[in-house]
This record gives structure tokens, C-alpha cells and sequence, in this order.
């Protein structure tokens, strides 16, 4: 089988690396042609684990192709994703210019039945604008050719992408027509083959499912960070009720860890999203909106637990950030709370120096000069009168707590995610502050 997958950015890649891996014949598209150039070459332009390997194995099988133009590869396909940027309007709407001007370029030059896909995250609504745009230009050619259009939201995580899209959960496709479920099951079944798990439901349906996935995620993560704030108050530890209600398995374990807030590409950007299609409709998000708000503060609360240390005396103080990415696995700094962290530190008087596995150039390209680029962790630490925790990757999990009594100035540790062992950390003589306890 022969599919193109439009946009070769995180998802776009990913997905086509996997339907390579399993043998479809892919063509991967994209209007950056800096990219494509790399991407021919081997080169990836993003950290993800496996990636890189998957990608480089499926071109060297004769898989997997790159190319800038759409209209080339349209006669050879049946089945096209769409799987460009959908980021934020102005008013916090998604912006559906990428994916309308794929269908339009669709609609401009294919010869015979195609199915169109999305895969990007769009509101309700939107395969009917595909499927617009698409016939808008077949009248304008004066030509019938039969297409269907259908919905399939991608649910991977960074940083755990592959296995995500290789085993998922579940894949959930919305389609209109027989023919459509036929190619989205054939499609499917390699991945999962001893558990079918495609749920096919009607289009709005699926578009709906996405948003609603990400807010449920993201609410939680509010929700404990509300909690974690509140047991700081009186004397309860986060930890301990997280264990506590995770046990409980209609509430379950996962994403119910406190820290300094949610980041990266779509929880932001799709729970603003949600709120707005709500708006437009006549209805208020109000838990939504009340988990945007809580996020925003918490995005803050590093720098709010340094400014009461430091009893709001922070200019001239050197502070040590370890971790950048918006989390772990990954070079990703879209909406990171290091982001915010670093503004009011810089804001405050501060001399700022980082380090992160992944996001150092990725950083540098965001903010330049304005911060203190370390080669490694401890590095980062020298001089310092505050380190702060920001992004658990793995080896920052067990620091030499000798080495930096010795290297930094002061004796403060603020750890975003609370990963270290309260009693270690203030054994080793430092003043130590985390999340929720
Ligand atoms: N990043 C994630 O983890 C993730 C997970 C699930 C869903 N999503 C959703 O998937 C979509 C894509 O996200 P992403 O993170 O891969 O975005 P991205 O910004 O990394 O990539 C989008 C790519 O689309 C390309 N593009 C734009 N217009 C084009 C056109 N007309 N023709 C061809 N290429 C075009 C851009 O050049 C870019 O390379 C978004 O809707 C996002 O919400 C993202
Ligand atoms: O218990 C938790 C879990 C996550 N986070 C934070 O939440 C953010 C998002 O994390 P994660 O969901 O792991 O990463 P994403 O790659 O953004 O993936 C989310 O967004 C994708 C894009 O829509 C979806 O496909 C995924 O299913 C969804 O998990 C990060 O800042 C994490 O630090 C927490 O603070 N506490």
C-alpha cells in the first residue's frame, strides 16, 4: 500500500516511520524544503528516541521517501494524512490554515479516489472544511472524483513517541463511508494484531475525542498541582495522597504527578482550543478554564518558593536551572515552564545558568545570549546560590550531593518534581524545598 503523509514534523514523522516499519510505502511531504533536504540525508531535525534509527532503516529499505511537493506523489497514492501544524489563532482558536490548504492542494490535482485523513488536532467541524476545500477545487476543474475524508487524532506522547504509535491504547478513527473503515483497518491491523483496538465512531465524534483526551490529561495534572499547593498549607504530603487516590482504580495511577506545571505543544494549545470552540457555541468551559489558571500560576511557583527563601532579595543572586524541555526525552521547549522561570529570574536580577541533555541549542535559539549555557550539570551548578529542578530527566536524579556543597555557593534546592529524597537532600546540609509537602 502507498500513503503520504502531509507535514513532516514531530507527528508527521513518527507516523510515517511506523506505517514503514510495518511495510506501506511511504511518502513523507513537506513545504520546509531546509528540512526535506536533511531528512533525505538521514538527518532529523527533532530528539526522539528511536527515531532517527526507525527513519534511517525504512529509507535505506526503500520505505520511506521525503519530498516537498504533494502534487508529485498524489498518482501514487490512496491514502493521505494530514498532519501539519494546527497551532494557536490569536483568540486561542486552532489555526486551520496548514490543513486547508493541503485539502485545497489535494483537491487541485488529484486524477482518482483518494482518502484523506487528518491526523493533526482540529475542532469539530473540520473534516467538513476538508471536505469542502476539496470539492470546492474538483467544481473549479469541472471534474467528479470520488474522495472520502476521515478523522484519526493522534495520541502519542513526546519522548515515548515510537512505542506509543507502534502499541497504542487505542486508535481512534472517524469515518463516514465502508470504503474508508476498510483502508483505516488495513492500515491498522499490523500494529494490532492480537487486540484490535480501532474504535471507529462518526467524524465529529472522533475530532471531539482528541480535545477531550488532552483537557481530561491536563485537568488532572491542575487538579494535583491545586491539591499539592493545598497539602503545603496544612502539613499533608502530595506524594503520599497521590499513592493514596491512585489506588483506587477508577482514578488510576498515572498523571497525577504535581510539579511546576504542564507545557509542551498541545495541552496548552488544545485546552485553549476547547475553551474557544465552546465560546463560539454558546457554552462556558468552566473547569477548563479554572485548569488554565491554575497552570499559569504554576508555572510560577519555582520562582515564587525562591523569592520567600531569599525573602524577595534575589538581584545579583546566581541560580542554577537543570532541565529545559518541557519534559523529559525530549529537545521540545514549546510552552516548558522554564520558560517562565527563566523571564522572571532575568526580570528579578538574576544570573541564570542552565543545562539540559536535549534543549541547549534549542534554548539558545529561543532566548540567545541571556542565560549561561553549561557543558554539563554540574557545570551549571558552579557559583550557585540556588539550584532549581525543572525537568526530570534521568540524570538528574541522583546528583553527587558532595560535589556540590563543594562547587556551589549556597544551600538551596528546589525541586520542581519532586524527585529527591527530602532527608538525603538535607543530610547533605542543603536547604531543600519541593511540590505539595
Ligand atoms: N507533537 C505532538 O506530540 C503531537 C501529538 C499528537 C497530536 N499532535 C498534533 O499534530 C499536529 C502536528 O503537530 P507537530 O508537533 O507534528 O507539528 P510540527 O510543527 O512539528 O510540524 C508540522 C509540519 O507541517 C509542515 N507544514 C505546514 N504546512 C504545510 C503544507 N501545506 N504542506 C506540507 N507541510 C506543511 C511544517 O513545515 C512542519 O514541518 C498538530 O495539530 C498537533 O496538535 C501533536
Ligand atoms: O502527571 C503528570 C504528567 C505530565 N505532566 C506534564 O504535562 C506535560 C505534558 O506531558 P505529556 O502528556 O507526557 O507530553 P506530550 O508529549 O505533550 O503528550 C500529550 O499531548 C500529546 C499531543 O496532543 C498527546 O498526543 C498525548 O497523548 C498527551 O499525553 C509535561 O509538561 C509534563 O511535565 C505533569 O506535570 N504531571
Amino acid at each position: 500500500m502507498n500513503i503520504a503523509i502531509v507535514g513532516s514534523g514531530y507527528v508527521g514523522l513518527v507516523t510515517g516511520a511506523c506505517f514503514a516499519e510495518i511495510g506501506v510505502n511511504v511518502t513523507c511531504v513537506d513545504v520546509d524544503r531546509n528540512k526535506i533536504e536533511k531528512l533525505k540525508q538521514g538527518e532529523i531535525p527533532i530528539y526522539e528516541p528511536g527515531l532517527k534509527e526507525l527513519v534511517q532503516k525504512n529509507q535505506k529499505a526503500g520505505r520511506l521517501d521525503f519530498t516537498t511537493s504533494l502534487e508529485s506523489v498524489l498518482d501514487k497514492v490512496q491514502v493521505i494524512f494530514s498532519a501539519v501544524g494546527t497551532p494557536p489563532d490569536e483568540d486561542g482558536s486552532a489555526d486551520l490554515k496548514y490543513v486547508l490548504q493541503v485539502a485545497r492542494t489535494i483537491g487541485r490535482y488529484m486524477t482518482d479516489y483518494k482518502l484523506v485523513v487528518t491526523k493533526s488536532t482540529v475542532p469539530v467541524g473540520t473534516a467538513q472544511k476538508v471536505r469542502h476545500a476539496i470539492q470546492e477545487e474538483l467544481d473549479e476543474r469541472g471534474v467528479d472524483i470520488a474522495f472520502d475524508v476521515a478523522s484519526n487524532p493522534e495520541f502519542l506522547k513526546e519522548g515515548n513517541a515510537i512505542s506509543d504509535f507502534m502499541s497504542p491504547d487505542r486508535v481512534v478513527v472517524g469515518v463516514e463511508s465502508e470504503k474508508a473503515k476498510e483502508l483505516m483497518t488495513k492500515l491498522y491491523k499490523p500494529f494490532l494484531i492480537n487486540n484490535f483496538r480501532v474504535i471507529f465512531m462518526d467524524i465529529p465524534s472522533a475530532e471531539m475525542t482528541k480535545y477531550a483526551a488532552n483537557s481530561m490529561l491536563a485537568t488532572r495534572i491542575s487538579f494535583m498541582n491545586d491539591i499539592a499547593n493545598l497539602c503545603e498549607r496544612v502539613g499533608a504530603d502530595v506524594n503520599m495522597v497521590r499513592n493514596g487516590i491512585g489506588a483506587d482504580t477508577r482514578i488510576g495511577r498515572k498523571f497525577l504527578y504535581a510539579g511546576c506545571g504542564y507545557g509542551g505543544s498541545c495541552f496548552p494549545k488544545d485546552v485553549k482550543a476547547l475553551i474557544k470552540t465552546a465560546e463560539q457555541n454558546g457554552y462556558e468551559m468552566t473547569v477548563l478554564k479554572a485548569v488554565e489558571a491554575v497552570n499559569e500560576r504554576q508555572k510560577s511557583i519555582l520562582f515564587h518558593k525562591l523569592d520567600t527563601a531569599w525573602q524577595h532579595e534575589l538581584a545579583g543572586k546566581t541560580v542554577t536551572l537543570w532541565g529545559l524541555a518541557f519534559k523529559p526525552e525530549t529537545d521540545d521547549m514549546r510552552e516548558a515552564p522554564s520558560l517562565v522561570l527563566i523571564r522572571k529570574l532575568l526580570e528579578a536580577g538574576c544570573t541564570v545558568r542552565v543545562y539540559d541533555p536535549e534543549a541547549m541549542d534549542e534554548c539558545r535559539r529561543r532566548l540567545g545570549d541571556v542565560v549561561i549555557y553549561a557543558r554539563d550539570m554540574y557545570e551549571a551548578a558552579l557559583d550557585a546560590d540556588a539550584l532549581l529542578l525543572v525537568t526530570e530527566w534521568k540524570e538528574f536524579r541522583l546528583p553527587a550531593w558532595g560535589v556540590l556543597k563543594k562547587t556551589m555557593s549556597g544551600r538551596l534546592i528546589i525541586d520542581g518534581r519532586n524527585v529527591y529524597d527530602a532527608d538525603e537532600v538535607r543530610e547533605a546540609e542543603f536547604e531543600y524545598h519541593c511540590i505539595g509537602k
